[in-house]
């Protein structure tokens, strides 16, 4: 099935895209979490992330639309809102998007206003709406989660509300598509130039306050227009919700379905992972075949095929990670989720606001870092930047899963304790530093969050799905751009320069061992292996091993560590290449991590022990290995000293806890 992947950074490259016609701006308001971003997917056919949790949208967006042969709509996107007053950043900007006053920000004032509206929740909806249409311009009210209210038994008279409105109201389900047909003619009506604009509808309230008013004309008009048929549902959200957000059952619920998430991942990843490490395996096999023997064919099976699938059979993993967590997200569990770990972030001084960029950080910490930008307070944000990139990305989960496959072959529930493990530490590491931070450099007390819970509501498994597309699909950019140049690099570097016969005799005879001894697949075994030591990387890796030897790391282990500061990733492939040059093509198969597994040092002794496994893993969850992450720490913080600050205090971090995680598990007993 193909689908429609695009990615956000090149929103801005579509949206001047082939723009026939005449181009009209519709800017999209509304309450958070009423499907804004969804209907704006539907309409533009983009993927912008949407979320059952109120903020999913940060920045604007904007798509193209075309209802007709010659009019292109430009639709803008922008956060939810509660009024338009400016009181919050949100609202200012989209007051400012709706007027045009937005400087430099290259999108003409709106033409026409697109609210949307929550079906299930007319009453907070139409203050907004109110608000809008006292802007003067032309516009249309869409009324959206109609499938919701359907089920609901909700009952909307939508030309009673039309015309105490005095525009036109829609109904729509971003979700099913049902009546979004509509919206296109009646769009393209207001953007045309003899369009109406909107007067503000007559306010029946003999309240004062201009508040007060707007919310009692609210309450009377929702009233007036739509009936309920009493539902048992709030009560069983209200029963559910008392245990998911309990203080002591919330987290133990919390753990319980990460864990139940990752074993699930291992589980269901186990069959395409074996599939795609033979199709590697078979390409390897018929370069070696058609290839004459030499350093071309090792450059393709040891270097390309190698690296690059090395790191590119975890892309099942991926994509069931992200399929998973945005059905997790869509359902609504995750704002409990924050309920539960906001009482732990208020204590270490991390504010509520930052739960989203928190969790934005397991894809990925740039865009988290970014998102930062709602948190108004100084010290709140900066505690939040400092510690994003602890959480666990998506570039840690080869590693993860390498480790994971090591330990714990075929054992997905164990498999999936390392991985919920791993993850918690992550965790657990941000809140700690943070506690430290409030402690000295960074004291001060965090804003209380105000959580609006969200509904439960049933995901769209298409929209998961497009989610994990999305998301395999960056992967796998990545991996035929950076990881497959970096390849090539530790290819190169750890074939040339080449060793000379003498030196290998040399060699041998510094080790004391006498070739006529070996027979002939041991003479192979350790001209590979001297060869390697002799190669630019190897003598690197040389230089640099005693900085990491006290993690039990070897030389090899040591330049990939070294060279994931690039890229984590490339360490899996770093590891894929050292670990597995020499292997004839034609031999069997073997997974990355049986050849890991079974590696021996010079002595005899198993490279990856399990101590040295934990204490790899560990390093990998805490250190700061990504460049781009630094430049937007730099940039979002306007300083590069607290760019260096959190590369040097995850360093020692990652250091000492490896170091420390190695004896813990030495000292217990394992090897
Ligand atoms: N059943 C159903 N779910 C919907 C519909 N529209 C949106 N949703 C779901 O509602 C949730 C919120 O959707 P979004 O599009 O992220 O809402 P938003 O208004 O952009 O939210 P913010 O960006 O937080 O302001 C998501 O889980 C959507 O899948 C709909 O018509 N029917
Ligand atoms: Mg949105």
């Amino acid at each position: 099935m193909s689908l429609p992947i695009v990615d956000p950074k090149e929103t801005s490259r579509i949206s001047t895209q082939n723009e026939p016609g005449s181009i009209k701006t519709v800017v999209l308001v509304g309450n958070p979490n009423v499907g804004k971003t969804s209907l704006f997917n539907r309409l533009t056919h983009m993927l912008a992330k949407t979320s059952n949790f109120a903020g999913t949208t940060i920045e604007r967006r904007v798509g193209m639309y075309h209802p007709t042969k010659n009019l292109s709509l430009r639709l803008v996107d922008l956060p939810g809102i509660y009024s338009l007053d400016g009181k919050t950043r949100e609202e200012t900007v989209s007051r400012e998007y709706l007027t045009g006053e937005q400087a430099g920000a290259n999108i003409p004032p709106a033409d026409a206003v697109l609210v949307v509206v929550d079906a299930t929740n007319l009453e907070r909806s139409l203050f907004v709406a109110r608000q809008a249409l006292e802007l003067g311009k032309p516009t249309v009210v869409a009324i959206n989660l109609a499938d919701v209210a359907e089920k609901q038994g909700i009952q909307i008279d939508h030309s009673g509300l039309a015309s105490k409105l005095g525009c036109p109201v829609v109904s729509v389900s971003a979700r099913t598509g049902a009546g979004i047909d509509q919206l296109g003619p009646l769009l393209t009506a207001a953007t045309t130039t003899d369009a109406q604009g909107s007067t503000a509808p007559e306010c029946t309230s003999c309240l004062t306050c201009p508040y007060a008013q707007g919310h009692q004309w609210a309450a009377s008009l929702a009233a007036e227009t739509s009936t309920r048929k009493m539902i048992a549902s709030a009560e069983w959200t209200d029963r559910v919700d008392r245990w998911a957000t309990h203080p002591m059952v919330g987290p133990l619920a919390f753990f319980g379905v990460m864990l139940t998430l990752f074993a699930l991942i291992f589980w269901l990843a186990q069959f395409p992972m074996e599939m795609l490490d033979s199709i590697f395996g078979l390409a390897a096999g018929w370069v070696g075949s058609i290839l004459p023997e030499g350093d071309f064919q090792s450059l393709i099976s040891d270097g390309l095929i190698a690296g690059v699938g090395g790191v590119v059979i975890f892309l099942p993993q991926i994509m069931i990670l992200f399929f998973v967590l945005t059905l997790l997200e869509d359902s609504g569990y995750l704002s409990r989720a924050v309920v539960v770990v906001d009482r732990w972030m208020r204590h270490v001084g991390l504010p509520g606001q930052a739960f989203v960029p928190l969790l934005t950080a397991h894809a990925c910490a740039i865009p988290a870092i970014m998102s930062t930008r709602v948190i108004e307070n100084r010290r709140d944000r900066l505690v939040s930047i400092m510690v994003i990139p602890l959480m666990t990305c998506s570039a840690r989960l080869p590693v993860y899963a390498m480790i994971a496959a090591m330990l714990f072959p075929n054992q997905a529930l164990y498999a999936g304790l390392l991985f919920a493990g791993a993850y918690f530490l992550g965790m657990v590491a941000a809140f700690a530093v943070a506690l430290l931070m409030k402690l000295t450099i960074l004291p001060g007390k965090p804003a209380p969050l105000i959580l609006d819970l969200p509904p439960y509501r049933m995901p769209s498994f298409l929209n998961a799905l497009q989610h994990a597309f999305d998301r395999g699909w960056a992967f796998i950019r990545d991996a035929g751009t950076v990881i497959l140049v970096l390849s090539i690099a530790i290819w190169a570097m750890s074939t040339y320069p080449k060793m000379s016969e003498e030196t290998f005799e040399t060699q041998l005879a510094a080790n004391q061992v006498v070739a006529a001894d070996l027979d002939e697949d041991a003479v192979e075994r350790l001209e590979m292996q001297y060869g390697q030591e002799h190669s630019a990387l190897g003598r690197i890796g040389k230089a640099v091993q005693p900085v990491f030897a006290p993690l039990g790391f070897d030389w090899k282990t040591s330049v990939g560590v070294m060279a994931s500061f690039a890229a984590r990733e490339v360490v899996v492939s770093t590891l894929s290449i050292m670990y597995g040059m020499g292997d004839d093509p034609g031999d069997e198969i073997e997974t990355l991590h049986t050849r890991l597994k079974t590696a021996t040092r010079p002595d005899g002794s198993l490279v990856f022990d399990t101590a040295t496994s934990i204490s790899l893993l560990v390093f990998f969850v805490l250190a700061m290995q990504c460049l781009p992450t630094q430049a937007v720490t730099m940039k979002e913080t306007g300083s590069w000293k607290w760019a260096f600050f959190q590369f040097a205090y995850m360093s020692v971090l990652a250091y000492t806890a490896a170091f420390a995680a190695r004896h813990l598990v030495l000292a217990l007993g394992f090897a």
